[in-house]
């Protein structure tokens, strides 16, 4: 189980400080399938790099499983089981797609075994699996083959920043099927940062940010249909803070 508490991240810039994040407070349960959405610039990404470990905190307190994780570097927090997918996937030089699957997994992997996590991602494994993870594969490429290093590594809480950035229509419709397989299979939890609908729809809880707070949370049932009925622009500006 995952807590934040009190967590707020502030900014020092030219033009004076920035909260970017504001008193943060969240709950998630084991296997629990997790959507956090919102308009741009509310600060889904920075919650997420908070929970990775990419950025610090400047208050607050985050708990793993009791342990306080809030001081921990991301290799650190990785070990603990926290896998983190970014909105713009890191190139590996020098590295094929089958090394980083072979990493990902962390222990022997046959190529057909390997080949597996591509092909449940809609990618041919045959054209990919020797090449390089570098600047020669495309950005939907790259997302495609990070995605399957994710369900290879099957973290404890595995994190995506908008999987769907960069992916064709098609693939798209394939990508929904790829989350609701791992919520099914995977043993533990997920927290997707999305803008769409379709994924929203297969979250258990949908949590929206906007402005740096957490505006709603709640059962997707309860919170989707009030997102999507709402006339405003990220249908985020009439909730009310949970307490
Ligand atoms: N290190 C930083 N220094 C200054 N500003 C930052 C920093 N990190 C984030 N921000 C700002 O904080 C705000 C939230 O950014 P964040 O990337 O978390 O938003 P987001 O909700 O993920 O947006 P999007 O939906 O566009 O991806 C933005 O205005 C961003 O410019």
């Amino acid at each position: 189980m995952l807590e934040l508490k009190n967590i707020s991240f502030e900014v020092s810039g030219d033009s004076g400080s920035k909260e970017i994040l504001q008193q943060i407070n969240l709950l998630l349960p084991d296997d629990c399938f997790i959507a956090v959405t919102g308009p741009n610039g509310g600060g889904k990404s920075t919650l997420a790099k908070m929970i990775a470990g990419i950025e610090q905190p400047t208050s607050g307190q985050i708990l793993l499983n009791g342990e306080d994780i809030t001081h921990m570097e991301i290799t650190e927090r990785a070990q603990k089981g926290i896998s983190f997918a970014f909105q713009q996937p890191v190139r590996f030089k020098g590295i094929t797609v089958l090394d980083l699957i072979r990493i990902s997994v962390g222990h022997d992997l046959t190529v057909s075994q390997a080949c597996e996590y591509l092909s449940e991602v809609g990618l041919c494994a045959r054209d990919y699996i020797h090449r390089e993870v570098n600047g020669s594969l495309s950005g939907g490429e790259l997302k495609r083959i990070e995605i399957a290093t994710s369900l290879a590594r099957s973290a404890p809480l595995s994190i995506f920043d908008e999987p769907e950035a960069g992916i064709d229509l098609w693939s798209f419709q394939n990508l929904v099927q790829v989350f609701e397989n791992m919520k099914c299979k995977l043993h533990g939890s997920i927290l997707i940062i999305s803008h769409q609908e379709r994924i929203l729809n297969i979250a258990d809880v949908v949590l929206v940010v906007v402005d740096g707070r957490i505006v709603r949370q709640g059962e997707r049932d309860e919170v989707l249909p009030e997102l999507l009925n709402s006339s405003d622009v990220g249908g985020c500006r009439f909730y009310q803070e949970r307490k």
